[in-house]
């Protein structure tokens, strides 16, 4: 199995990447299921990394039927350690405008509690802390890269994930914008929380393609589809710039699910080995 360390979830508009080279496709079976598609292993410069498209070839998984677990899950099993996730937001202050990107480094869960959200259940009890749920010195990497690539963007803010597919009403828009959010999506979390959860380096990059209806009269995909083309353009760009350097000077961090799991190993069923070797695999 190749030694590679670095994954890029890619969201809408980003389901694979032009100018890229496409090596190698691997499908990973997961004990939660099958991850959104096959993985694909590419190269940028020689430097190799896996790519996942988070919604599937031809984008067919709405936020809430996404498989996060499995998708965790299977580039874990891979052997990944960090997970650069691209994905499309909307704008919930003024500063953060259509296009640039946003290097988040807080989560607020909106979401209803109807995803799988952990590896750590069904007879597995287990804790993580999300007080850092992203790698700081990755989303500093992240955030270089972008400058190194001429893109507008911002290190640091609060994505509230929502659970979507509706956009929000003005009314909760507003709310959300009272809490101090600065780009609202639909897919951050459970993602990230299970990345903290599998001890992986975590960090993403958003790129805005609206101002939410705070702001705007309505929203609509037509005009986030437009933007999105030049969102592509810049991840490319990014891309380019981090994964070289990601690949070259691997992020140094501390796993912190080390202590996770609480429940008696005399308890642990057969079918929890393999989620547990993999998921605290150092
Ligand atoms: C029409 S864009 C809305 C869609 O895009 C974002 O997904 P992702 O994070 O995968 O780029 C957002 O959360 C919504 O799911
Ligand atoms: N305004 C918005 N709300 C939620 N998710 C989004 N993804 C892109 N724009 C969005």
């Amino acid at each position: 199995m190749a030694d590679i360390k670095v994954a890029i979830i890619g969201g809408s508009g980003i389901y694979k990447l032009d100018a890229i080279k496409v090596k190698n496709q691997v499908k990973v079976t997961t004990p939660f299921g099958s991850p959104s598609a096959d993985i694909m292993e590419c190269e940028v410069d020689g430097n190799s990394f896996y790519f996942l498209p988070r919604h599937g070839h031809g984008h067919h998984f709405t936020p809430s039927e996404v498989n996060y677990r499995a998708n965790i899950f299977a580039l874990k099993k891979l052997g990944v350690n960090t997970i650069v996730s691209i994905s499309a937001v909307g704008s919930l202050q003024e500063e953060y405008a259509p296009k640039h990107f946003v290097l988040v480094d807080q989560f607020i869960d909106w979401t209803k509690g109807l995803r799988k959200r952990t590896f750590f259940d069904e007879g597995i009890v287990g804790h993580v802390s999300t007080a850092n749920p992203v790698e700081l010195s990755l989303q500093k990497r992240l955030y270089d890269a972008c400058q190194r690539a001429g893109v507008t963007s911002h290190l640091g803010g609060s994505y509230i994930c929502i659970e979507g597919p509706q956009f929000s009403t003005r009314a909760e828009s507003k709310i959300y914008r009272g809490f101090g959010a600065a780009v609202i999506g639909m897919t951050n979390v459970p993602e990230a929380f299970l990345a903290k959860e599998a001890g992986m380096a975590y960090s993403t990059v958003a790129m805005v393609t609206d101002y939410d209806c705070w702001k705007e009269e309505h929203c609509t995909v037509q005009e986030i589809m437009d933007v999105m083309k030049s969102n592509y353009i810049s991840a490319q760009k990014f891309v380019k710039e981090a994964i070289p350097d990601l690949v070259k000077n691997p992020v140094k961090f501390v796993p912190e699910n080390e202590y996770a799991v609480m429940t008696d190993a005399s308890l642990h069923k057969p079918h929890h080995k393999e989620i547990l070797e993999v998921v605290l695999k150092k």
